[in-house]
């Protein structure tokens, strides 16, 4: 491991201890409702380096503000004839100091600042990885992006470069003020009235650019998530000769977020004159005052000289000071966009959590002949509230034995993808249980519970990276034989050897570079690399051809010998020689037995069934199969949406 990675590797583990304290201990505080502060929470843990890199800059703008001092000093000896050479020195040294120390502070706020965004990063990817499906089902992905990558780079500038700048210019603002109250108190009075009005609009102006950037945080966000919906759908959008209606419609987008990004930017510009109109005034009132009484003689003229001199002085600073505070609130409506993405329920929940650390997925994989690998028990769900629509499952009850095949078949929205989710628990049940090995697995640890299960999904997800990282994405510590071995029982072998470097191919993003069978291929070998004992396919020989999926139903024998394997399929070819049949139809469980049973007493598999073996007997002129008498016609709908 190189001291990068050991020095991640240990920093994540200190931020990982502390992750479970964050967001919903937040919220606790906060009387449960939003806005859980986590990112506030993360910045605090800098706040020594921080407080340093203020320190440093004080110590850089007090050596700053002597150096008028030293230079009078400077030009005094000179008028005196007197030695310079101590003067001199104390002036290098000064600007030695400024120069030094602001470097310094430059380079601690900095790293301040790339340590927050850091941990902030990481809290995020890590809730990110486990949140829960059905609540991320409900986010823009590109909303999520901006919020991970733009605004946790705003939220840094906010809490490192711009917290450092209102402390250190405050300080100096501050500074100048003492000291110029000390020259002359009445004309200290009368430019802080000046000032007031001025620093009272800029703190309005400063309100109005939160809510104005939160606005523009918003549309910016919009626009990105169009940009990537489009961009992962580019061919479908060519294919539908959409270019131009989609560039239509991501430019209104683009240009709701150039006007609110214009007003922004408009009321950011508001502070200069504002500020330069109140110093401007300050300065009028105070010369015209300050002469009157030098003119009076209540006032010398090296007096109201310095005092002028600091005034001019203290604009700069005061300009920061409020560009800084507009900063900073533009960085606050970023910082509330990165917390709302912490507050994403999370799976598993915190026990969850804590039985994984202290107990880890057990070695042994393979669950005990006698008990039925996977049995659901009356498991109702619904995706939302009850107000949302009709329960998706209801009642479903069957079980799997621990080795041999089950498919499950019927019409398209049936539930049969919806009930191996809840296998995987992506989500919750609304009644019911589902147990493994007879163990409910709501009882079990998360990574223990999809260490049992492979499940190779209906859209099949290989990932941009070698051949090799997508096959052993389960199981990272599988040996170069046992790849072999699963590319061979998935059919893969001639492909890859194929391939320019083998197994250490590149693959682009969503497996670019394969076919769609091949990707499905590499989907089921990664799962089987997993040796689960319940494999989950759903749809996995969609994309094969027949060839590959005889010698498929081959693989599928050999492993359903040595576990349990649930496959929802749509052909029938792959159907019929299962154990165990399930047929289902309105989230429901209509019948279940073998194709022959089948075929004879339950009408809906008989319409999906035979609706193939029809097409099939057109193109190979077989014997027509016989109707039973409760059999109904098999309609285009059927032959074409059914899984089978
Ligand atoms: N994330 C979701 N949010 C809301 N409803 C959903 C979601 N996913 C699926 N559904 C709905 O749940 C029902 C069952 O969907 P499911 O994908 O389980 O059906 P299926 O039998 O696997 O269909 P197919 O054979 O077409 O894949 C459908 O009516 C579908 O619209």
């Amino acid at each position: 491991m190189s001291t990068l990675e050991a020095n991640a590797s240990s920093r994540t583990l200190h931020v990982e201890s502390q992750d479970e304290r964050i967001g919903p201990a937040h919220a606790r505080r906060r009387g449960g409702g939003p806005g859980p502060a986590a990112v506030w929470y993360l910045a605090r843990r800098h706040r020594a380096l921080l407080a340093t890199g203020i320190v440093v800059g004080l110590v850089g703008v007090t050596a700053q503000l002597a150096q008028p001092y030293a230079i009078g000093e400077l030009i005094k000896q000179a008028g005196q004839n007197k030695p310079l050479s101590a003067s001199i020195i104390l002036l290098v040294a000064l600007f030695c100091v400024d120069g030094g120390f602001s470097a310094l502070q430059s380079y601690l706020i900095g790293r301040a600042g790339e340590n927050i965004v850091y941990d902030v990063r990481m809290l995020l990817t890590r809730r990110l990885l486990r949140v829960d499906l059905s609540a991320y089902g409900k986010q823009q992905q590109g909303d999520v992006l901006t919020r991970t990558v733009a605004d946790t780079s705003l939220a840094k500038i906010a809490l490192s470069q711009s917290l450092a700048q209102l402390v250190i210019n405050g300080f100096t603002v501050a500074g100048g003020v003492i000291v110029m109250f000390v020259i002359d108190v009445w004309m200290m009075l009368i430019t802080l009235a000046c000032l007031g009005i001025a620093s009272a609009i800029s703190l309005f102006l400063a309100r109005s650019v939160r809510r104005a950037a939160m606005v523009n945080r918003e549309d910016t966000s919009q626009y990105g998530s169009d940009v990537q919906r489009v961009l992962s759908a580019l061919p479908t959008v060519k294919a539908s000769r959409a270019e131009d209606r989609e560039t239509h419609r991501i430019g209104l987008l683009a240009w709701k977020a150039r006007n609110s990004g214009v007003r922004v930017n408009g009321l950011n510009a508001l502070f200069m004159p504002a500020m330069n109109v109140g110093t401007q005034a300050a300065l009028a009132v105070v010369v015209g005052v300050g002469m009157t009484r030098v003119t009076r003689g209540t006032m010398s003229m090296a007096d109201l000289t310095a005092f002028v001199m600091y005034l001019f002085y203290m604009v700069s600073p005061l300009v920061l000071f409020f560009l800084a505070i507009g900063q900073f609130q533009q960085g606050r409506a970023a910082i509330r966009r990165v917390d709302e993405l912490t507050v994403l329920p999370q799976e598993g929940g915190v026990l969850d959590r804590m039985r994984h650390k202290s107990r880890p997925a057990p070695a042994k994989k393979s669950l005990s002949e006698d008990k039925d690998a996977v049995e659901f028990r009356d498991v109702r769900f619904r995706y939302g509230s009850a107000d949302e629509g009709a329960e998706t499952l209801t009642d479903v009850s069957f079980s799997v034995a621990s080795r041999g095949m089950t498919a499950i078949v019927g019409p398209s929205g049936a539930g049969k993808t919806t009930l191996f989710q809840l296998v995987e628990r992506f989500h919750a049940l609304d009644g019911g249980s589902i147990l493994i090995g007879g163990k409910d697995i709501e009882t079990m640890p998360l990574s223990t519970l999809r260490g049992l299960v492979g499940y190779v999904q209906q859209d099949t997800a290989a990932m941009r990276g070698t051949v090799r990282e997508n096959v052993v994405y389960a199981q990272p510590e599988a040996s170069e034989e046992q790849i072999r071995e699963v590319l061979e029982l998935a059919g893969l072998t001639k492909v890859v050897d194929a391939m320019p470097d083998g197994l250490d191919t590149e693959l682009g993003d969503q497996g670019s570079g394969l076919s769609g069978g091949q990707r499905q291929r590499l989907c089921i070998a990664r799962a089987l690399l997993q040796k689960p004992a319940v494999l989950l396919l759903d749809e996995a020989t969609s994309h094969l051809d027949s060839d590959s999926e005889r010698e498929f139903r081959e693989t599928l024998s050999k492993v359903s010998s040595r576990c349990a394997v649930i496959a929802i399929a749509h052909r029938i070819s792959t159907v019929v020689d299962a154990d165990k049949i399930v047929v289902m139809a309105d989230g429901q469980v209509q019948a279940s037995g073998k194709h022959e049973e089948l075929m004879k007493r339950n009408a809906l598999y008989y319409r999906l069934a035979n609706s193939q073996l029809q097409a099939a007997h057109s193109m190979s002129h077989t014997p027509e199969v016989p109707q039973p008498a409760h059999a109904g016609p098999v309609s285009a709908a059927d032959a074409a949406g059914n899984s089978l």
